[in-house]
C-alpha cells in the first residue's frame, strides 16, 4: 500500500498553502484506497491537523514511512529525507542560483524530484498551479487600489473573508464608475482575473472600440497573444512561433496606455518578450493608466515599473512616471502598482482546493496505480539523484 506524507510548509515567510486539503484526503482513503495518509502536522497550514484526522488521515511527525511526500514551497535542506520522492514547487528548473544548495541536497540524499512546474500536457501546457486564484486576487487588489485612489468606491481585504464565496458577497451592490480595464494574458492568471470583471459586472468589449470610444459604464478588453504581439518583418502571430522565437516579435499594447484607467497583467513572460511599454512611455502626457495590477510579477520585467515586490499587508506602492522610482502611493504624479508574489495565500483554502482537484486528477491517481506516465516522467528532474535526461542541461548548476 502506497503512503503519501504532507509535509508541513517550513520556507520562511511560512505557507499556508496544502496540496490536499481533508476532503481530498478523505477522497482518496475511501473511494480510491490503496493508499494511507500521513500529516506532518502545522500550525500554519490553512486547515486543521483534526480536520485531516477526522478524514481518516495519520498525523505523524514521522514521514519515514512514506513512499512520496507532498509540498508545496521549497522543502529546507535539513528536512529532506533521503530516497524519498518528493513533489512540490523547487524553482531549480531554470538554475536558479538561490536554489542550488536545494539542488546538491537533494542529489547527496538521492531524492526523486517531481516538479509540479514541469507537469504539462503533451502540448506544454502546464497541468496544475496556483494561478486562478493569483488572477482573483491580485484582480481584487488592483480594483480596491483604484478605489482607494480615486475614493470612487471602497472595497476590503481579501485574506479577512473566510473563503471565496465570502469574498464574493462583498460586492453585492458594488458600484463601479465609468472605467476602462484592460486584461493581459490567456492562462490561468487571466482566467482568475475575468472572473471578477464578471463578478463585478465589467463589460468585456472589442479592442477596436476599446481604443475608439467611451462607454458610460465599466468595460475591459482581454488582450491575448494575437492582439498584444506581430512579427516584426512577416507582420503575422503564430502561437508557436512566438514561444519559441519571441525576440523576433513587438509588442503591441502602447496605444492602451492612453485609453486604461487599470491594467490587468496577467501574461507569461520572460526577458525574450518585449516589454508591454517601456519606462518612458508613463512620461507621455496621454498615459492615463492609474493602477496596475501585475499578476504576472517580474520585477523590471513585461511592466517597467514593477520595480519588486509589496507584501500581502501593504500590497500597493507608488511608481513616479517621470523618474520611475518607488513613492507613497496614491500620488497625482505616480502610477500605483499592486506586485506581489504570493497572492493565492489571500486565500489559502481555495486556492488549496483548486490546486488538489487538478493533482489529484491529472497526476495522484497514475501515483497511486504505480503506472508510469509519461507526464509524470517529463516532470521528474532527479531520479534517485540523477538528473533525468530531459534535465541534462543543469548539468553544470547540479554539479558540486
Ligand atoms: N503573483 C502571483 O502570486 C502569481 C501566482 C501564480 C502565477 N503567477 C505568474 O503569472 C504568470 C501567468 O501564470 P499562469 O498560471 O496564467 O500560467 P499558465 O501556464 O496557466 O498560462 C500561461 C499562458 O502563457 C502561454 N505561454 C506558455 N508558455 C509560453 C511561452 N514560452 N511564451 C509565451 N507564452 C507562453 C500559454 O499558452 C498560456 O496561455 C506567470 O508568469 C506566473 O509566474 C504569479
Amino acid at each position: 500500500m502506497l503512503t503519501i506524507g504532507l509535509i508541513k510548509e517550513e520556507k520562511i515567510p511560512s505557507d499556508n498553502r496544502v496540496a490536499l486539503t481533508p476532503a481530498h484526503c478523505k477522497w482518496l482513503l475511501t473511494k480510491v484506497g490503496g493508499c494511507r495518509i500521513v500529516i506532518e502536522p502545522s500550525e500554519s497550514r490553512c486547515f486543521a491537523d483534526e480536520d485531516y484526522e477526522r478524514a481518516g488521515a495519520i498525523i505523524s511527525n514521522n514521514l519515514s514511512v512514506c513512499d512520496v511526500l507532498l509540498g508545496i514551497k521549497e522543502v529546507p535542506v535539513a528536512k529532506l529525507i533521503p530516497n524519498k520522492t518528493y513533489l512540490f514547487f523547487s524553482h531549480t528548473k531554470k538554475g536558479q542560483p538561490h536554489n542550488q544548495q536545494l539542488m546538491h541536497a537533494m542529489i547527496d540524499k538521492g531524492i526523486t524530484l517531481v516538479d509540479y512546474e514541469c507537469l504539462e500536457h503533451e502540448d506544454g501546457q502546464r497541468i496544475i498551479g496556483f494561478g486562478f486564484f493569483a488572477g482573483v486576487v491580485g484582480a481584487h487588489n488592483g480594483m480596491m487600489a483604484y478605489g482607494n485612489r480615486t475614493k470612487t468606491f471602497s472595497l476590503g481585504r481579501v485574506y479577512q473573508n473566510k473563503d471565496y464565496r465570502h469574498l464574493i458577497n462583498t460586492y453585492f451592490g458594488l458600484k463601479l464608475p465609468n472605467i476602462k480595464i484592460t486584461v493581459t494574458g490567456s492562462g490561468r492568471v487571466a482566467h482568475g482575473i475575468l472572473e471578477i470583471m464578471n463578478l463585478m459586472d465589467v463589460q468585456e468589449v472589442e479592442p477596436e472600440e476599446y481604443l475608439q470610444r467611451s462607454f458610460n459604464y465599466p468595460v475591459y478588453v482581454h488582450l491575448k497573444g494575437a492582439d498584444l504581439y506581430i512579427h516584426k518583418n512577416k507582420r503575422t502571430y503564430q502561437r508557436a512561433e512566438f514561444h519559441a522565437n519571441p525576440e523576433e516579435y513587438e509588442c503591441l499594447f502602447e496605444p492602451y496606455c492612453a485609453h486604461t484607467d487599470i491594467l490587468m497583467n496577467g501574461i507569461y513572460w520572460d526577458k525574450r518578450i518585449p516589454r508591454l511599454f517601456e519606462p518612458e512611455t508613463m512620461q507621455n502626457s496621454d498615459f492615463n493608466i492609474q493602477t496596475i495590477a501585475d499578476i504576472t510579477d517580474d520585477t523590471g520585467g513585461s511592466i517597467p515599473c514593477n520595480l519588486g515586490d509589496a507584501t500581502i499587508t501593504n500590497p500597493v506602492y507608488g511608481v513616479d512616471k517621470m523618474t520611475n522610482t518607488k513613492t507613497a502611493p496614491y500620488l497625482p504624479t505616480s502610477v500605483d502598482v499592486v506586485a506581489v508574489g504570493n497572492l493565492p495565500n489571500e486565500l489559502p483554502c481555495d486556492a488549496s482546493r483548486y490546486f488538489g482537484d487538478q493533482l489529484i486528477k491529472y497526476v495522484l491517481e497514475d501515483i497511486l496505480k504505480k503506472e508510469s506516465s509519461s507526464m509524470i516522467e517529463r516532470a521528474t528532474i532527479l531520479r534517485n539523484g540523477y538528473l533525468t535526461e530531459r534535465f541534462g542541461y543543469l548539468k553544470d548548476y547540479a554539479a558540486h
